[in-house]
């Protein structure tokens, strides 16, 4: 099996009160996206502040690429571009110079993938941060962070902050980031731009991961969800014996494998009497939402 690029070992930060992270277990692979999802205060922060060798663990561990986050620090933040939630730039610098320092810190010597950044987000960085709009400060946070081409990305709720064309280009970065092979937490509330990137997802909740899920069992991908209403009660029966299916209050719902959904529009709905075919298109926002109505123990799918 092939290490993982990231490991998040039952971690735990107790703050005291209830507050912190604990038992935080889990596991990104090589190339994966890995969307971590939770309202504020959940931990999510708390948890990327360990795997950034910011926190020490009060108990459990982070390792990065094989390496331990809090005693090989160092070597660990070779292999990471980190973007923070808050970002805190250097006042009165202009933003060439933050860049060049980054640059010397990073010993990056070739300009072609800072061009690269600088283009797609559209950034000229000759101003001085003082006077930076907030957009123009995090478009010079994000291409600092990654101007050093690291194979991995931290990124906590990167496009706050960001007006609509800005974020749907960040999106485009972080799609074509994965597409190079890149391995990304992607820490965020916004459920389309996780849905666009992440493979699998993470749900955390007052400290404690509730639900890891796989993104294309979540979007329906693989097996389907149909919700069927007949004529009477007796042909929802007659269906229910022989679909199988659970039954709905007048209806019945049938999950149907992908890769059959031909055969069943066209020989096991022969000669129903259905009045109503409904798709129950089962996305992240009513999953994540679902977690936070009621007190849901742990589910993987
Ligand atoms: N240094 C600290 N000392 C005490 N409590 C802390 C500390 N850091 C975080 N907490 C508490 O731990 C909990 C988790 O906070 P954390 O910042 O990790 O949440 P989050 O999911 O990142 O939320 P947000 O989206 O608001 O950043 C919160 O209750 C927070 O108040």
């Amino acid at each position: 099996m092939t290490q993982a690029a990231l490991k998040v070992d039952h971690l735990t930060k107790d703050f005291g009160h209830g507050r912190g992270i604990f038992d935080v277990s889990f596991e990104i692979h090589p190339g994966e996206v890995f969307g971590f999802l939770g309202p504020n205060g959940a931990g999510k922060t708390t948890t990327i502040r360990h795997i950034t060798g910011f926190t020490k663990p009060g108990s459990g561990s982070v390792s990065v690429l094989g390496l331990d986050a809090t005693t090989q620090y160092n070597q660990v933040m070779k292999h990471i571009g980190y973007l923070p939630g808050e970002i805190a730039l250097p006042v009165n610098v202009s933003g060439w110079q933050f860049i060049h320092t980054m640059q010397q810190m990073r010993g990056v010597k070739d300009d072609t993938y800072l061009n690269q950044l600088l283009e797609m987000f559209d950034l000229d960085p000759s101003g001085n941060t003082k006077r930076m709009s907030l957009g123009t400060k995090r478009k010079l946070a994000v291409v600092t962070a990654f101007l050093a081409d690291p194979e991995i990305l931290i990124l906590d709720e990167p496009t706050s902050g960001l007006d609509p064309a800005m974020q749907a280009q960040f999106i485009q970065f972080m799609v074509s980031e994965k597409r190079r092979g890149k391995t990304i937490l992607l820490s965020s509330h916004i459920f389309p731009e996780v849905e666009a990137t992440c493979d699998r997802i993470a749900i955390i909740k007052d400290g404690k991961i509730v639900s890891q899920v796989d993104a294309n069992k979540l979007q329906n991908k693989d097996v389907k969800t149909y919700e069927l209403f007949f004529k009477t009660v007796h042909d929802r029966d007659l269906a229910a014996n022989e679909l199988g299916g659970a039954k709905s209050k007048v209806g019945l719902k049938v999950k149907v494998k992908a890769a059959e959904v031909g055969d069943f529009f066209a020989n096991q709905l022969k000669g129903r009497h259905i009045t109503k075919l409904v798709e129950d298109k089962f996305d992240l926002e009513s999953y994540f939402m679902n977690f936070y109505r009621t007190d849901k123990v742990f589910k993987t799918i």
